[in-house]
Order: C-alpha cells, then sequence, then structure tokens
C-alpha cells in the first residue's frame, strides 16, 4: 500500500527508542508549524513503552503537547484497567504536560453520556476541525485485530459521524468504554501502530498483507491524506512475506 511504512526492529526493546523518536520528531513539527503537538493515545502494552522511554529522553519538553486517548475504559481513573490512570502514574507523572493538556473522559457518567462529553472536550480542543486533526495517532492492535476499541464485526465500524462512540458490550473486558470513530483516526496527519509480540503474528499478516477473510478493523485505518507506520517487532513479524524496513537499513521514522 503507497506511503504504508513497515519497520521491524530486532525486539521490542530496540523498537521502544525508535517509537519515543518518532514521537518527539512529531512534536517538534507541529510545534514549529502550529505552535502545539496534539497526541493521541491508545492502552494496553503501549504504556508501559512510552512510560520508560519519553521520561528517559534528554532536555524532553511536553509544555506544548495536548494529549487524548483513542480510546478509554469506563472505569475509576485508579481501576487497574484504567489507561489515564495507568499512564498518570507511570508518565504523567514524570514529565511536564500541562493538566488542562491531557483530555480525559469523566469516568462516573453512564456510557453514553461520557461519549459525549469527551466529544465535547475532543471538539473544544480542535475547534477548526469537523473531526478532530491529531499529529499523532499511538495505536495498538489485539491479536483478534481490533484497534482503539473498533472490534471485528462491531456496527461501531461503519460509525461515519460521530466523533467519540460509546461501546457497552466490548468482547475484550471491561465491556463498557469509549472510543474515537474511524473518520478521526483517518483524519490524523501521522498514524502509529506499536505491535510486538508472537500472538500478534498471524493477525498482522492478514492486516498487511490481506487474506480470503474479513477486513479486521486495524487493516481499516488508512489516514486520508497523512502518514502510516507499522512498527513491529521480529515476533510479530515473523509471518510477513512482503518488504520491510529493517533499522539496519537505515530506516529513519
Ligand atoms: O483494549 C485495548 O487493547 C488494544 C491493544 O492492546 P495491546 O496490549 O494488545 O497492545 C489497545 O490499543 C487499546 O487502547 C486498549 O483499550
Amino acid at each position: 500500500m503507497a506511503g504504508r511504512r513497515v519497520v521491524v526492529f530486532p525486539s521490542a526493546a530496540e523498537l521502544g527508542p525508535a517509537l519515543a523518536h518518532l514521537v518527539t520528531a512529531r512534536a517538534d513539527k507541529a510545534i514549529a508549524s502550529r505552535g502545539r503537538f496534539t497526541l493521541g493515545l491508545s492502552g494496553g502494552s503501549l504504556v508501559s513503552m512510552l512510560s520508560k522511554e519519553l521520561p528517559a529522553l534528554p532536555e524532553l519538553d511536553c509544555s506544548k503537547w495536548v494529549v487524548g486517548f483513542c480510546d478509554e475504559r469506563l472505569v475509576s481513573f485508579d481501576h487497574p484497567e484504567s489507561t489515564y490512570g495507568l499512564y498518570k502514574s507511570q508518565l504523567f507523572s514524570k514529565v511536564n504536560i500541562p493538566d488542562s493538556g491531557i483530555l480525559t473522559i469523566d469516568s462516573t457518567l453512564p456510557v453514553d453520556e461520557c461519549a459525549e462529553d469527551y466529544t465535547r472536550k475532543l471538539k473544544e480542543a480542535f475547534p477548526d476541525d469537523d473531526f478532530p486533526v491529531f499529529d499523532l495517532l499511538l495505536l495498538g492492535m489485539g491479536p483478534d485485530g481490533h484497534t482503539c476499541s473498533l472490534f471485528p464485526d462491531h456496527p461501531l465500524l461503519e460509525e461515519k459521524k460521530k466523533v467519540v462512540a460509546p461501546i457497552s458490550d466490548s468482547p475484550k473486558p471491561p465491556p463498557q468504554r469509549v472510543t474515537m470513530t474511524f473518520p478521526v483516526v483517518n483524519s490524523a496527519r501521522c498514524v502509529a501502530f506499536v505491535s510486538t509480540g508472537g500472538s500478534k503474528a498471524a493477525v498482522l499478516k492478514e492486516v498487511l498483507e490481506g487474506g480470503e477473510g474479513p477486513v479486521f478493523p486495524a487493516a481499516r485505518v488508512v489516514p486520508t491524506g497523512g502518514e502510516l507506520f507499522w512498527l513491529v517487532d521480529d515476533p510479530a513479524a515473523a509471518s510477513l512475506t512482503i518488504q520491510v524496513e529493517r533499522p539496519g537499513s537505515g530506516a529513519k521514522l
């Protein structure tokens, strides 16, 4: 697929610093042209990778960052499944993102109202955009091919109008969540998937190389005018036959 870059690292440990470099490179570019950097975070395995790599960067300045969540689980912030709660304790406590620049859900609301409230917050942060245009969205992919909280065969895959949608029947617990929709994801200036581990190998092959079966949610991520990266490790890439980049071959993100 034109414009898509699949970059394979020997291990997650080697992928992490490259991810941090991608984040800061896109931050510098965004701040230079628009005065701020808008970043969408996913949960799952990304939390620990980013929380290890970003605070370790010398002279990281996040004072002009605005951070949202690609999806969020509807649990209290002190619950172990809260994506915000995990980032708060592992990352936000160590870097200087202003509190006003962290766009969180209101986890006390019923799920439909929570999605509406979060939509309002995103629209306020992106007043000029029909759908918020993030500088960078960091996405994960589950072994079932889901991304954000957009799961295979779910009606939300067809959502065209909402910025944020509620979901009450997530097949992966917890069941109640809110998620950015595809129109938002595909409006981003840059989207980077991070996928590591052998449990992702089969679905990664389907998503990147296509197959006979249904199109997985992660394969529907095709930014309209933006960049698309897949940053993966060798175990996740084990079944791929397409041409990929390797950092040793000079991959520059
Ligand atoms: O439930 C979720 O899972 C996906 C994938 O997580 P991973 O641990 O397999 O990388 C994650 O991207 C999403 O934000 C989260 O809510």
